[in-house]
């Protein structure tokens, strides 16, 4: 059975024209004017884009003592939702695990997802074991993502020995390093200080994290990665002083790259001060959110193209699991939620406003990271032989966000009370109608696991250049006898 958008625009990263859409068995088959003879979707006054990829979540996620709230169910409905078709989570092995069956432990959690996953392999310890896994996770996995934590000492941390071994390592694999940029032994002496001086609240949490913090590792994970010769990839990108080395980095012909959230660009550390405890808890995450003049540069970024993804960090905690925090911030467990809402936040305050235009948009949720993680054009594209991974996007219709009448399983919403003007009218996942002009259709089970093959040309590129131009040792002819 065929089905047929028609009467929209397709809006790409670098198109704009008037076509229907005829898709079969769940891909796209037939781009063109005037198509018929299937199921007929009206796209009439809408555009018609690739589906959002959010390249950042944590779905089940056991971290700081619980488990983030939103599941690959609740998760991926989320998501659909808001236009969102496919996610990349982070397996995250234990001490001591092998990162193949730290991977089979997070596809264990997939098998009710309602639209296509991926995962990036986080590296959280070192050794012999962990170097020779790296290469089963790419050449037999699907896998070419490697992500680092330079903060949460004690438990995610790795320091930069371990970080200098694992970059060498992934860059010979031409896979892709990623980084969570900040100091976390300056991270964990903060704490300490602003405990000890009775600092407990949820505000102490961003007093730990100023934008100096995040600066610093930045550039230290990039110097690092540019020894490696590895592309690095930085995520949650939230303050100027990271930016501003990424910015740097890219200008001096290094592959670096900058994924800022919808929650940085759009709220501010005034949460912090609510003098409601639950408030500020519920958005408490790392790094925190930042001032007005952070979030001018990351827009400032995403239009000249200096960050490249805009992404969620969808790690969600219920009011009562933050609780565990009362009376001692570091144990609020950091993170926030916002698949639903990425979409419809970035196209409000990014395109309705002029900060960015439709095409960028279009970049930004989906096609510029399919790219980076090499799973393009099955994914980010309308093209013929792509997934037919879609969001017919409805620039006129509005809502106001609301815990009330969201997908995510938790009980707030930290975009709560704000107003959208841009949302799906459908939104299909390789070709099945998840979203119906807000009716949810979604299919448990129906997601699948994305392959995403190893070695794509930006990812040698710099390792090569390095080979190629590496320090050699001088042939010498005239070497003085010792010893006389
Ligand atoms: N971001 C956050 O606060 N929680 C999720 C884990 C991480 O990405 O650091
Ligand atoms: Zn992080
Ligand atoms: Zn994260």
């Amino acid at each position: 059975m065929s089905t047929i958008i028609k009467n929209g625009t397709i809006v790409t990263a670098d198109l704009t024209y008037k076509a229907d859409v005829k898709i079969e068995g769940g891909k796209i088959v037939e781009i063109g004017q005037n198509l018929s003879g299937g199921k007929e979707l009206d796209a009439t006054g809408c555009y018609v884009m690739p589906g959002g990829i959010d390249p950042h979540t944590h779905l089940e996620m056991p971290f700081m003592g619980t488990y983030s709230a939103d599941d690959f169910e609740s998760g991926t409905r989320a998501g659909l939702a808001g236009g969102t078709t496919m996610v990349v989570d982070f397996a995250l092995p234990s001490p001591g695990q092998s990162l193949v069956d730290a991977l089979g432990m997070w596809h264990n959690k997939t098998s009710r997802a309602t639209a296509d996953f991926s995962f990036h392999m986080a590296v959280t310890w070192w050794g012999e074991q962990v170097f020779n896994d790296m290469a089963t996770i790419v050449n037999e996995k699907g896998i070419n993502s490697f992500k680092h934590f330079m903060a949460y000492k004690g438990a995610l941390m790795v320091d930069d020995d371990e970080m200098f071994s694992s970059f060498q390592r992934v860059g010979e694999l031409g896979a892709l390093a990623m980084v969570h940029a900040e100091n976390g032994d300056v991270v964990a002496q903060m704490q300490a200080k602003l405990l000890a001086e009775g600092n407990n609240g949820p505000e102490a949490h961003a007093y730990s994290r100023p934008a100096e913090v995040e600066g610093e590792a930045t550039n230290r994970a990039i110097m690092i990665a540019d020894m490696a010769g590895v592309p690095l990839y930085v995520v949650h990108t939230s303050c100027e002083q990271a930016h501003e080395a990424i910015r740097r980095a890219r200008a001096k012909g290094m592959r670096v790259y900058g994924e800022p959230l919808i929650q940085h660009l759009t709220l501010d550390e005034s949460e912090y001060s609510n003098p409601d405890w639950d408030h500020a808890a519920r958005r408490v995450m790392s790094p925190p959110f930042r001032n007005k003049t952070h979030q001018d540069s990351l827009w400032a970024g995403l239009s000249s193209g200096s960050l490249q993804v805009v992404a969620t960090d969808h790690c969600a905690f219920t009011s009562e699991q933050k609780r565990f925090g009362i009376g001692d911030f570091t144990k609020i467990p950091n993170g926030t939620g916002g698949l639903e809402d990425r979409m419809p936040m970035l196209w409000t305050h990014g395109v309705n406003t002029g900060r960015i235009t439709m095409n960028e948009f279009v970049a930004v949720t989906s096609t510029n990271i399919a790219k980076i993680l090499n799973m393009y054009p099955k994914k980010g594209a309308i093209l013929v032989g792509a997934d037919a991974d879609i969001v017919v996007w409805d620039p006129a219709k509005k809502k106001t966000i609301s815990a009330a009448s969201q997908q995510s399983s938790i009980d707030y919403n930290v975009f709560e009370g704000k107003e959208v003007t841009g949302l799906p009218r459908f939104t299909l996942t390789r070709g099945h109608l998840a979203i119906n002009d807000g009716k949810v259709d979604t299919r448990e089970g129906h997601g699948e696991f994305v392959k995403r093959p190893p070695v794509t040309p930006a990812n040698k590129a710099l390792s090569t250049w390095k080979e190629i131009t590496a320090p050699r040792k001088v042939q010498r002819t005239g070497i003085p006898a010792t010893g006389v």
